[in-house]
């Protein structure tokens, strides 16, 4: 009972109705209902971040972004140093000698590399020195044991020496405070040597993406078992997309194939939620009775299928999946359109999980030696070999296979040309873009 006898009065909670979650707004489509395969892109590199990074030692970090800017803490060389094997001196002492008439100077020791000497070195004497060993105070060059007669008490020098020969000066390489490395450089071999070199064995990079690959189909087999029936095939698709994932700078679970059932391709793929940067799938998204994975995706996260107008590679889907909204890949099965479908597709969204850029590949240019005809309406990436000419011009040499099962003329070729959605005819001689599918 409230103050003065009244009831106080319940207001009920408003019931907040929680917005269905949907993908962001999708691109727009052609005629035929079709997207460009560059907003396609566009539109799923839109739905990843860059990973967070993380310490990691150098060794490590190879082909990694830097998420840090690196100044040096030493100087390089640290101390002046001799670059011979031979003797420190003082070039005066050496004035006017030649083969005929030497300079003698009296050996008071003898430095390693990593040794001290014991004393500075005093006029009219000479201290034997050894390449990276630290010059003795005093001496003012170095000359190098061809010039002399290596002698161990009295060393005899041929030749007058000028001043600073054959000394590397500290931090004629780097000086302390110098600032080396940028937010965003890529980590290759020289740099972990740069590194290593001033002292540093971890670094804050972007990790390598873990990228987990399922091949689905239930006429599959793991290559090393034998084919028992007919229709079935060997699974060359997780290995190849492993591969392209890997050789992308990815951390890669091949899963391998997975049958055509759905509650298996459900518990497959939420099992691996737990280890997954980027799920990549292949196959069963087209328009077949079996297609699995079209069946199941939509009830593990947001999905979206799509027709871009690319050939091949014209089903594609994408998806964000389980509660960490993990980015899932979906690729024709068709092994040139898996293939093809993860140049265009994949690759960026590895390079802008890493943080690398650029995220896309690199465009060139060759001259086509043979007529090039395509269909209009959907781009087309066309297998080729580029090879440059005695004059230094990329020529396409050769071009054939254009069906999206041909395994075996994919492995010839060494570039996809990039013919576009309205181009109908490339002549002998004309310039085509490409990719260099090996670099
Ligand atoms: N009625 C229609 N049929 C198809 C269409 C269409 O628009 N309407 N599109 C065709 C195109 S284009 C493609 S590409 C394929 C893509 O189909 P799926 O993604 O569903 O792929 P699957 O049917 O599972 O397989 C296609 C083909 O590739 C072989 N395959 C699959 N996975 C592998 C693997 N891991 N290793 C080797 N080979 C693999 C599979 O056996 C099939 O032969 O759909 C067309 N159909
Ligand atoms: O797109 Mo399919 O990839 O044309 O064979």
């Amino acid at each position: 009972m409230g103050l003065f006898g009244r009831k106080k009065k319940v207001v009920p909670e408003p019931v907040v109705e929680e917005p269905t979650p949907t993908l962001p707004a999708l691109p727009e489509v052609d005629d035929n209902g079709w997207r460009s395969w560059a907003d396609h892109r566009d539109w799923i590199l839109d739905q990843v971040e860059p990973l967070p990074p993380f310490g990691m030692q150098v060794l490590d970090a190879l082909g990694l972004c830097l998420c840090e800017d690196i100044s040096s803490d030493v100087s390089l060389p640290g101390f002046d140093n001799a670059a011979m094997d031979g003797y420190a001196v003082q070039a005066a002492d050496t004035w006017n000698a030649s083969e005929k008439a030497p300079a003698t100077l009296a050996v008071v020791g003898e430095i390693a590399a990593g040794g001290v000497a014991d004393q500075p070195l005093a006029p009219g004497t000479a201290m034997k020195i050894m390449t990276g060993a630290p010059v003795p105070e005093g001496a003012d060059t170095v000359v190098q044991y061809e010039l002399t007669d290596r002698g161990t008490e009295d060393v005899r020098i041929f030749a007058q020496i000028d001043q600073d020969k054959n000394i590397r000066r500290k931090g004629s390489d780097i000086e302390e405070g110098d600032e080396l490395l940028r937010d965003g450089d890529v980590i290759d071999a020289r740099t972990i040597g740069l590194l290593a070199g001033i002292g540093i064995d971890k670094v804050l990079v972007r990790p390598r993406p873990r990228v987990v690959v399922i091949s689905t189909g239930s006429e599959l087999i793991e290559p090393g078992l034998p084919l028992t029936d007919l229709g079935q095939l060997y699974d060359s698709n997780s290995f190849m997309l492993a591969a392209q994932a890997r050789a992308a700078g990815a951390q890669v679970f091949r899963v391998g194939a997975v049958g055509d059932d759905e509650e298996t391709m459900k518990q497959t793929i939420s099992d691996q939620l737990v280890r997954a940067d980027l799920i990549i799938t292949s196959g069963g998204i087209s328009q077949g009775d079996w297609d699995v994975v079209k069946a199941v995706a939509p009830e593990l996260g947001l999905v979206d299928f799509a027709a871009v107008a690319m050939q091949p590679g014209k089903p594609q889907g994408f998806g964000l999946i389980g509660e960490d909204k993990v980015p899932m890949i979906m690729l024709p099965g068709n092994p040139v359109s898996s293939f093809v479908s993860f140049e265009a597709f994949v690759r960026p969204v590895i390079r802008k999980l890493m943080g690398v850029r650029p995220e896309l590949r690199e465009v060139v240019t060759a001259v086509t030696q043979t007529i090039i005809r395509s269909k209009p309406g959907r781009a087309q990436f066309v297998r080729a070999r580029i090879r440059t000419d005695a004059g230094g011009r990329r020529v396409v040499e050769w071009i054939g296979h254009s069906s999206s099962h041909l395994l075996g003329g994919l492995q010839q070729a060494n570039a996809l040309l990039l013919v576009d959605a309205e181009t109908e005819v490339i002549a002998a001689g004309d310039q085509v873009k490409a990719w260099l599918i090996d670099e």
